[in-house]
């Protein structure tokens, strides 16, 4: 790619920055290939190279289409180079000329950052990508390996020659060592597309410096320190004197190949904590932080004498880049981790939380002009890139998708903050020039012309000319004082280029020493803040486990709790269950007795139809014997008697105490009520019963109208033609029965015979009728003739 069509081309897409120094964060985007097994979601739809939109399909939650800008959209058939020359080499170019970068991948776990940062050795990615460029554009540039060496305050010193060689002495050693920790496979390749960086400064010397470290679980730890063996070692974070953060004591190894690098890389990679979950067979458990930096040494020019010539102090440069594969957010309740995994899960969440509210509150401070306070030292993600959000530096970030169905929810967080993120505003990054700090040589003689070295540092003032003074030869004398003179001349300018070396190394002297007093300032202040942080950490573990014990003991009331209910629950259910038993019992006995009542109801029926007809056939015999007797009687009397003509007088009305006799008779008919009483019993005593006599009056057929005012006494009365069910006799109201017949008597007449009796209540709660009486009602034609 060419680079002032590229710089051109930042430019362009930086036009919405707001000021010419400051310059927002560049946020692109990434769209995975769809992974075998999961289903894609149509809810993301790429509209222009900048612009996607997203809707609710195939989410629980229905919403409306959001569309979403950034720098850039890379999709599926995107390639690794084409993300390479768009983002990383930019920072690149930067980073040759002595300037800060950072890019960061984000995304859901599974969702490519890895891939992105690292590709595959035939498909690499963003990293071995840079370390390829870097090397193809300064590998023949390159400074003597250790003399530029890294002071381990994030600082550089040039030293000597001969302490070069003793530190490329020692670093074979180590080198030695650290190669016996690692394996076969960290001895890897990557494809070499030969890209190179243009315009770099070819009179300079380089020196290029890796370092890789993971933040897991809140922690920073060095991935290439092997001086404690295999254990990773714990290190803090630390502000230099130029207010960037920095891993105090990280190894930073200067490699002169790529090779180096990615040897490097990889036994970082087998030591960084990678597990499978199941979202990602390969996922990473920390954010990995791989970085580069770059060294640049004006080249030293000899001058005439073929001494080293150092125009100004200023002639060191350092670029870093920033290569971060942040851990993917989860949702535990996808991932169901549980023990060491959930842990780390919660511990990523919390510093990507971290992150978020940082940049939340950056902005908005940026945007409202308010001072408020951002928490970068709540994890130490932000808190290491604290200077490159408050600093200079060019920031950007890829946001990784994976379109599938089951990411939908988390990506829409993640876009969220993705566009968010591109309204911060950075300082555009800036050459720096460092002081050179120099390791002081010990041994004078020793120096070698090729170190760097000042004109006159260890220079000894010219020594005085031994002169032999020849009195008599004016000449000579002349010479010699003037031999004198000028050396005198030379020490007085030497002493004053001393004085004035001594001053500037005084200064120096004293500017290091002022950093240092700020280094041990801070160290003390940082030191005092982890004390104060390391107390409140254990304040909170204590009330955290208090809180526990407490949780603990209520799980345990609720527990037992909760087996006193489920035992009250058994025997209540045990109850209904009995009692469910006997209602069915009760039920059955009910219907047993319903039985028996309609059995014995039936029988009382059939044995009262039976006696009914028995004293009906008595009765009727009884009459026909007193209809014969009469009969007799009367031709006897016929036969005695002469005939003599009867008249026949108008019938007065007779009124009769009997109950069942009216009180008005037509005077065209007679009645004759002939009463038959079984049971003997006053009329007078009747007449008061009656009072509070309710009848129960049985018909069995329906009785024919007789046409007459005489009819039965039963004033409160209930008339059945059936007697269908036990509480028609039962009705407590009723305490009289009277069953009614009709049929014609042996004259041919319609008689009406009334079975009357008490109805008693049994003690099995039915009732029986007594039949006290027998009234019986037959209507006689007074016109009628007796034959
Ligand atoms: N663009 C892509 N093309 C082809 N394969 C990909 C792509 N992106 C990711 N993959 C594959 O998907 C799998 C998961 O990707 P990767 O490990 O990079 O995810 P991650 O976001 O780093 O996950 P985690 O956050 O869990 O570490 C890997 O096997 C990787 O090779």
């Amino acid at each position: 790619m060419d680079s002032a069509k590229r710089t051109g081309s930042e430019k362009a897409l930086s036009s919405h920055s707001d000021s010419e120094k400051k310059d927002s964060v560049h946020v692109y985007c990434r769209i995975r290939p769809i992974r075998q097994g999961n289903e894609p979601t149509n809810s993301i739809k790429l509209l222009s190279a900048d612009t996607l939109s997203l809707t609710g399909i195939g989410s629980k939650v229905s919403r409306k289409e959001t569309l979403y800008q950034f720098k850039h959209i890379f999709t599926a058939f995107s390639s690794q180079s084409e993300i390479f020359n768009h983002v990383a080499y930019p920072l690149l170019d930067d980073l040759l000329h002595g300037k800060n970068g950072l890019l960061f991948t984000y995304g859901v776990t599974g969702s490519g950052k890895t891939y992105t940062l690292t590709g595959e050795q035939n498909n690499p990615g963003i990293m071995p990508r840079c370390i390829d460029t870097i090397f193809n554009t300064i590998g023949d540039y390159q400074a003597p390996k250790c003399v530029i060496k890294s002071d381990r305050m994030n600082g550089f010193e040039i030293q000597s020659e001969e302490d070069a060689l003793q530190d490329r002495l020692n670093s074979v050693r180590h080198d030695k060592f650290a190669k016996t920790q690692r394996k076969e496979s960290e001895k890897i390749s990557y494809l070499n597309d030969g890209t190179k960086i243009q315009n770099v400064n070819e009179n300079n010397i380089y020196a290029v410096f890796i370092s890789y470290v993971e933040i897991y679980n809140n922690s920073v730890f060095d991935l290439l320190d092997y001086s404690s063996g295999k254990t990773l070692q714990n290190k803090i974070l630390r502000e230099d004197s130029s207010k960037n953060m920095y891993v105090n004591g990280v190894l930073e190894v200067e490699v002169k190949n790529a090779q180096e690098a990615f040897e490097l890389f990889m036994s970082g990679q087998n030591r960084k904590r990678m597990a499978a979950t199941s979202l990602n067979s390969d996922s990473s458990r920390s954010h990995s932080i791989f970085n580069i930096r770059v060294v640049q040494l004006e080249q030293v020019i000899l001058n005439s004498n073929g001494e080293p010539m150092i125009p100004n102090e200023n002639r060191i440069k350092i670029g870093q880049l920033s290569l971060v594969d942040l851990a993917g957010s989860e949702r535990t309740s996808r991932t169901n981790n549980t023990g060491m995994r959930l842990k780390e899960a919660s511990s990523i969440n919390n510093s990507l939380m971290s992150l978020r509210t940082c940049l939340e509150i950056l902005r908005e401070n940026q945007i409202n002009k308010s001072k408020r306070l951002v928490p970068y030292r709540d994890s130490r993600l932000t808190f290491l890139f604290k200077h490159y959000f408050e600093g200079d530096g060019t920031v950007k970030m890829i946001v990784c998708i994976n379109p599938c169905i089951e990411d939908l929810e988390e990506n829409i967080q993640v876009l969220k903050f993705a566009e968010m993120t591109q309204d911060v505003k950075i300082t555009k990054a800036e050459v720096k020039y460092t002081p050179i700090k120099r390791t002081i040589c010990k041994n004078k003689e020793n120096q070698t012309p090729g170190k760097p070295k000042s004109s006159s540092s260890y220079a000894i003032l010219p020594d005085m000319p031994i002169v032999k003074l020849n009195l008599e030869s004016v000449e000579q004398c002349q010479t010699a004082i003037d031999k004198i003179i000028k050396t005198l001349k030379l020490r007085q300018q030497k002493s004053k280029s001393l004085d004035k070396e001594i001053d500037e190394k005084h200064s120096i002297f004293r500017k290091r020493l002022v950093d240092f007093n700020q280094d041990i300032v801070l160290n003390k202040a940082e030191l005092k803040s982890l004390k104060t942080m390391i107390h409140k950490e254990r304040q909170k573990s204590r009330n955290l486990q208090l809180k526990m014990t407490d949780l603990e003991s209520v799980c345990q009331d609720a527990r037992s709790k909760s087996e006193e209910q489920d035992n009250v629950i058994f025997s209540l259910k045990n109850m209904l269950n009995e009692k469910d038993l006997k209602i069915n019992q009760n039920l059955l006995d009910k219907e047993k007795t319903k039985q028996k009542l309609a059995l014995a109801n039936e029988k009382m029926t059939q044995e009262l139809d039976a006696k009914l007809r028995r004293q009906r056939e008595h009765l009727n015999a009884q009459l026909k014997a007193k209809d014969q007797k009469l009969r007799i009687v009367k031709e006897i009397i016929d036969s005695e008697m002469p005939p003599v003509e009867v008249h026949n007088p108008e019938p007065e009305f007779t009124p009769k105490s009997h109950e069942s006799q009216t009180s008005q008779t037509p005077k065209s008919a007679s009645n004759i009520l002939q009463h038959r009483r079984n049971i003997s019993s006053s009329a007078r005593n009747r007449r008061s019963r009656s009072a509070g006599e309710v009848w129960l009056e049985h018909n069995v057929i329906k009785p024919c109208p007789l046409g007459t005012v005489m009819q039965p006494t039963m004033k409160k009365r209930k008339s059945v033609s059936k007697l269908d069910k036990a509480s028609d006799v039962t009705n407590p109201k009723q305490n009289r029965y009277c069953l009614v017949a009709q049929e014609p008597d042996t004259d041919g007449e319609m008689e009406t015979k009334l079975y009357k009796g008490d109805i008693v209540p049994t003690c099995g709660g039915g009732a029986q009728v007594i039949f006290n009486d027998v009234e019986k009602l037959r209507q006689e034609s007074p016109t009628k003739e007796y034959d």
